[in-house]
């Protein structure tokens, strides 16, 4: 096993004192660590928010992206070299507000990411406004009066959108979130991860004693199982609508742990695979691009061979 400080930079980590980011950071390193995957094997892709800054804290390649656009750039590096895992770290706001469309567009695709949401209900790093999954009517601290629109749910949304692994878990339970973070990475397929994190600078209703109060784990409750045992419908019909209905809890109670998980859905690699039999040999990160002297190379023949049967079967079937 890997230690887990192989996985931490000497960067100053400025996050404000009792941030619930520490322990969504901590986990991911153990999470890491215990996989033994080599920090040259991971990438982290991070957006804009105190939620972004994690890609400077992670011991991994890391790109620090634009607001909202941390799943496009995800999706290309996986395409480009689907032998490395990509984690996406991102705020509320950015993944759920300026970034949604991408979200849903990474269900649907069930492309092999791991969405990791810091959901403190409010833009931190902006000083406080409202986030997409703050509720209408509540006023943190920063607010001059109370927010008028309503949230949006992460894991319906999710469960909506095709994710095959959907989960919640809690920043300040750090071996639960990183037995979920060892899950989602391990799963085939897009994943999301809807951390509940405590921002005690902003938030001051979801506080840790708000969380201490209401949170129980799904595991507790008698046969919760959310993996689907096989390819068929209706038990994933099945599987999804209890996740769906466990998904409105928001009360007294609030869930956490996996919802829903299906590793029988084709990721988005398989299917490409599919088209291009030879794509996992030969990933674009793979090719060689120039020649010594910087000359491009474009190898046509070899990828009209590739596609050649492709194209002709399509064809057969469209005529
Ligand atoms: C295109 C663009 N719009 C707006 C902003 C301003 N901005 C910076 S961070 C942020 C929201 C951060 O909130 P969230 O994504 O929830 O991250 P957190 O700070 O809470 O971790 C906004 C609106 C920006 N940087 N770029
Ligand atoms: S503002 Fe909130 S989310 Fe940002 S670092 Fe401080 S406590 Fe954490
Ligand atoms: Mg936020």
């Amino acid at each position: 096993m890997a230690s887990e400080a192989a996985y931490r930079t000497n960067v100053w980590v400025d996050w404000c004192p009792a941030c619930g980011n520490f322990g969504i950071l901590t986990a991911m390193q153990r999470a890491l660590a215990e996989l033994n995957i080599p920090p040259d094997k991971v990438v982290d892709v991070s957006g804009i928010g105190c939620s972004g800054k994690t890609s400077h804290f992670l011991n991994v390649n890391g790109v620090h992206n634009l607001h909202g656009r941390s799943i496009p750039y995800a999706e290309g590096i996986k395409l480009a070299n689907p032998e490395l895992t990509v984690l996406v770290n991102g705020g509320d706001g950015d993944l759920l507000g300026i970034g949604m469309a991408h979200f849903v567009a990474l269900g649907r695709r069930n492309l092999d990411i791991k969405v990791i949401i810091h959901d403190n209900q409010v833009y931190g790093l902006t000083k406080g406004q409202a986030s997409p999954t703050l509720r209408a009517g509540q006023r943190v601290k920063s607010m001059p009066l109370p927010n008028m629109q309503d949230w949006v749910n992460p894991i319906s949304v999710a469960l909506a959108s095709g994710y095959t692994f959907v989960a919640r878990a809690y920043a300040l339970w750090i071996d639960d979130l990183k037995e979920i973070l060892k899950a989602a990475i391990k799963h085939r397929g897009a994943a999301v991860i809807d951390v509940l994190q405590p921002c005690p600078t902003w938030n001051n209703i979801y506080t840790p004693d708000f969380y201490k109060q209401r949170l129980y784990k799904l595991d507790s409750e008698k046969d919760w199982d959310p993996y689907v045992k096989g390819p068929d419908p209706k038990e994933v019909a099945e599987k999804l609508s209890r996740a769906f209905a466990k998904a409105q809890e928001w009360g007294d109670r609030i869930p956490v742990g996996i919802f829903y998980a299906n590793p029988y859905v084709e990721s988005f690699v398989d299917n490409v695979s599919k088209v291009n039999p030879m794509y996992m040999q030969m990933s674009p990160a793979k090719n060689v691009i120039a020649k010594d002297d910087g000359t491009p190379i474009v190898d046509v023949p070899t990828m009209r061979a590739i596609f050649k049967d492709y194209i002709i079967n399509v064809r057969k079937k469209h005529n």
